[in-house]
């Protein structure tokens, strides 16, 4: 006799990304205000708001969009929109991360929208970030892959250089973002652009490094986001992690 052994289905990054995304929609009820995420996670969020919605599970939802893109998914979906002068203080916001630690800092802004999710993600209540396992990091900058900052187009060579000289220990490259069709730099919602650092070394205290960069002139804003998650999802092959501030 032959014994079969069934395999059991391994998930894509993107199913996981919407299981993630499914189980914070849940921390979501009628009447709130909410922050919309930005990116391929956050879509999956906020596709399914729109369906409740359109059910009539969830009721009188104002949502606040990270980005023009979140916002033109949102009109798609008949979700109703409004902004940060109108509505000050959010109930919750829903986003995705390039990487997250073990103490909830992340990285963010790797599809170009940091610097409306920090406006709108730092007014919530509650910030409920959603990924797959692949984003959990030990540190953030160390995995090689791009730490964006967003600079003011005027002299960004300059400032591009200020930035790579501030983490000249830990073996810091500093690139400007550009278009792959193109080869135009990359424009962000707010017409800024994007510099990615990369560091060899780890780049040691993050609240440090973020002030450090917060003081050039011609910043306008970097993809840390430290301190600001309450709740971290995480999906993974073996099921879901919530982890909570
Ligand atoms: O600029 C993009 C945003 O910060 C995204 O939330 C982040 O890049 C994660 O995107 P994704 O869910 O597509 O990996």
């Amino acid at each position: 006799m032959v014994a079969t052994i069934s395999e059991s289905p391994v998930l894509t990054q993107d199913e996981l990304k919407k299981i993630a995304a499914y189980k914070a929609v849940e921390y979501v009820e009628s009447g709130m205000v909410l922050g919309l995420g930005t990116g391929s996670t956050a879509y999956y969020a906020v596709n399914r708001i729109g369906e409740l919605l359109k059910q009539g599970k969830l009721n009188n939802i104002i949502g606040i969009p990270t980005s023009k893109k979140t916002e033109e998914q949102a009109i798609s979906l008949g979700i109703p929109l409004s902004d940060l002068d109108t509505h000050p203080v959010l109930d919750l916001a829903i986003d995705g991360a390039d990487e997250v630690d073990s103490y909830l800092n992340l990285v963010k802004g790797r599809g170009g929208s940091l610097l409306r999710e920090k406006m709108v993600e730092g007014a919530c209540r509650k910030f409920v970030v959603i990924v797959d396992e692949s984003k959990m990091v030990k540190t953030l900058g160390g995995s090689g892959l791009a730490m964006p900052v967003e600079i003011v187009p005027f002299c960004w060579n300059f400032t591009a250089t200020r930035l790579q000289n501030l983490f000249a220990e830990a073996g810091c490259v500093a690139k400007l973002r550009r278009v792959a069709e193109t080869g135009k730099p990359f424009m962000t919602d707010n017409a800024n652009y994007i510099v990615d650092l990369y560091f060899e070394r780890e780049i040691g205290d993050l609240k440090v490094a973020s002030d450090e960069i917060l003081r050039l002139a011609g910043v306008v804003e970097h993809g840390m986001f430290i301190d600001m998650a309450t709740t971290v999802i995480v999906a993974g092959e073996c099921g879901i992690t919530v982890k909570n501030k």
